[in-house]
């Protein structure tokens, strides 16, 4: 029992230290934990409650079933979940919240329920999350779930008085995970070079956002580099509010990174809708950014493009950067960099003038992104980017009327347009940023342990709700197939890609018999762009609409996006290589094990404005609204 204690107190205490640490010791293959919770006892209750459990591992969580008490007997919920590992230094972190016995909402407790596999005894009843309190926590480090089997009873919060009885059953197949591992449900993101598809791993039932980029238009974009840098750093650092890297391979066409699902849409999204945050929502991001960028920083990497498209919201409200394609790696202190790289709206005056520069572009870029999220539009915004540079050059920085002292103050010390003197620019980088006045409310330890409410929770009805993602994409039919062999790339263009997988995936060689298939070590470190500041200009940005309908789930029973058959999801079996061919050219694993989920058709309800479109009617304002103007150096 000690022992027990002793590794609770201890993992917990590795939790904080590590909560933001280096990715060293990734298993590099087919790992997954069962974990069930089998009851709980010594809870005093006076009143009937509902108890549920929220289990935590690697950013995949998951909610159990809530149980109604009433009395001090044990509760036994005897309900199975399965995470995949990636990590030795996984925590499973449990925690137990008891809630209001009256609440019967469904959809909030199931917005929880991210990747959710249940087993064992029903759902009893929903409860709403928002309202309920914590009861207890338990931190289950790798170490004591590596043994293969654990049966134990877990204090929580390191006192005996309440415990939890779980079982664990650890298991490391030493099999590399491929692009037969998965099941496509739906494209949800789109970039330059590729998409972004919403898939399901087959064994476990998790969810993961599966990034595909072609081949044939990476080397046609001397973008390879860009592509390795993102695996490798995504790869090597953790970092809460950085998306998570769980695998990653090719196959003949495509390279392939298994991310975490960020369910919760894109930051720019949540303003479009809103046009503004205030400053207090916005100064909850703002933060969680700086965490972010600082610790890219503290590792020598400069991220470069910072956007409010490129950052999602998680199930929980909170912030995830995502496309690390553009990050500089190994950059020394006094160091410059000269490519000219990034977004119009948001480029450094030093990116703009060629004239060299450091890790402070991206607190330019933070000064812009807060800027925007309080007045609705970028400081220097033009729809012409030509214009738009000469602005960010020489235009008087406008605020708008309401804006605090202090949000002014620290917009403009981030917009100071000599490097040198940015807030931010010395040596201790983000440091120099939290001790402005108008981070003095902020509890940065607890931010960083997600320990403070998000402003908002995205309102999604389940597991499978698309609703934050552009319907272009999530309705389209004809999403990329990784599978294609009919790649006109040659054996010296295929050598250009060695090393990206740390696994031979099968498909690789089942569809390629003249390669080796082998996989050597990654030595590009990429990081070559060329690309103008203008080329990623959403000249076509999506238009967004929201989804909605009704409640959906796993198994399809109900949906938001509801279900229908669509001959694009037809489970033609063409025997070959235990794959399923459909009729839109997608190629499809056999998944003896889980039912294919149902196709989906999207109900549109509401249109939302584009990027371009909600810009440019904020332009017009602008010009009347915002009038207090300061100089460079106030
Ligand atoms: N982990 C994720 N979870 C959910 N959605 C994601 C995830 N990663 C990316 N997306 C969606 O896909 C879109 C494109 O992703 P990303 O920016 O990484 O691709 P890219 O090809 O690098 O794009 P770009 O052309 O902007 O560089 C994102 O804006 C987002 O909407």
């Amino acid at each position: 029992m000690l022992k027990d204690i002793y590794n609770s107190l201890l993992s917990k205490k590795q939790q904080e230290e590590h909560a933001w640490s280096l990715n060293e010791d990734i298993l590099e293959n087919q790992a997954q934990l069962f974990f069930s919770l089998k009851s709980i006892k010594g809870l005093k209750i006076d009143e009937p409650v509902r108890i549920y459990c929220l289990a935590s591992l690697e950013k995949q969580s998951i909610q159990t079933s809530s149980i109604i008490v009433r009395d001090q007997s044990p509760i036994e919920w005897n309900e199975g979940y399965t995470f995949d590992v990636i990590s030795s230094k996984s925590v499973l972190a449990l925690s137990i919240w008891q809630g209001n016995f009256n609440q019967t909402n469904i959809s909030d407790s199931s917005s929880k329920n991210n990747n959710d596999v249940k087993m064992g005894s029903p759902v009893i009843s929903g409860v709403n999350t928002n309202l309920a309190k914590l009861i207890g926590k338990v931190y289950i480090p790798f170490l004591t779930f590596k043994k293969q089997f654990c049966d134990q009873w877990f204090p929580l919060n390191g006192s005996p008085s309440v415990s939890i009885h779980v079982k664990l059953s650890f298991t490391n197949s030493g099999k590399k995970v491929s692009v037969n591992d998965f099941i496509y449900l739906r494209m949800i993101g789109r970039g330059a070079f590729g998409q972004v598809n919403l898939v399901k791993k087959i064994d476990t039932g998790r969810l993961y956002a599966m990034k595909i980029i072609k081949k044939d238009r990476c080397l046609n974009m001397n973008a390879v580099g860009h592509t390795f840098t993102e695996r490798k750093l995504l790869k090597k650092y953790y970092h809460p509010f950085i998306v998570g890297l769980k695998y990653s391979f090719q196959t003949q066409d495509s390279l392939c990174m298994v991310l975490d699902y960020i369910g919760g849409g894109e930051l720019f999204y949540h303003i479009s809708e809103r046009e503004t945050f205030s400053e207090e929502t916005a100064r909850f991001y703002i933060s969680q950014i700086m965490l972010a960028i600082g610790f890219l920083h503290e590792h020598g990497v400069i991220y470069r493009d910072l956007k409010l498209e490129n950052l999602l919201m998680d199930l929980d409200g909170n912030i995830c950067l995502v496309d690390l394609g553009l990050c500089k790696e190994d950059v020394k202190e006094g160091q410059y960099c000269f490519t000219m790289c990034g977004s119009p709206e948001y480029v450094a005056p030093e990116i703009i003038t060629g004239t060299g520069y450091s890790r402070s572009v991206d607190w330019w870029a933070l000064g812009t992104l807060f800027y925007e999220m309080i007045a609705g539009l970028p400081p220097f915004y033009s729809e012409d980017p030509h214009e738009m540079s000469k602005l960010i050059l020489s235009s008087p920085l406008k605020f708008p009327p309401n804006i605090s002292k202090n949000a002014a103050s620290l917009i403009s010390l981030l917009l100071n347009r000599d490097p040198t003197k940015r807030l931010g620019s010395g040596e201790s980088d983000v440091e120099e940023i939290k001790a402005h006045p108008f981070f003095k409310s902020m509890n940065w330890s607890k931010l960083l342990n997600k320990e403070v409410d998000p402003p908002f929770k995205p309102h999604l009805i389940g597991p499978l709700d698309l609703s934050y993602f552009d319907p272009a994409c999530t309705l389209q039919s004809q999403p990329i197939n990784p599978y294609t062999t009919n790649s006109n790339l040659s054996e010296s263009d295929q050598m250009a890609f060695q090393g990206f997988s740390y696994s031979a995936p099968d498909i690789f060689n089942l569809t390629n018999n003249n390669s080796s298939g082998s996989i050597g070590v990654n030595t590009s470190s990429g990081g070559s762009a060329q690309n103008s500041p203008y080329n990623s200009l959403r000249n076509t940005p999506p238009s967004f609409m929201k989804i909605s309908g009704s409640n959906i789930f796993e198994n399809g029973r109900m949906s938001p996006i509801s279900f229908s058959s669509s001959p694009s999801y037809n489970n033609n079996n063409n025997n070959n290589n235990n794959v399923n061919m459909n009729h839109s050219g997608w190629v499809q694993p056999q998944s003896p094990q889980s039912p294919q989920p149902l196709p989906q058709l999207p109900i549109l309800s509401k249109l939302q404005e584009t990027t371009f479109e909600r810009r440019r009617s904020l332009s017009v304002n602008a010009q009347t609204q915002f009038t207090m103007v300061l100089g460079d150096d106030e």
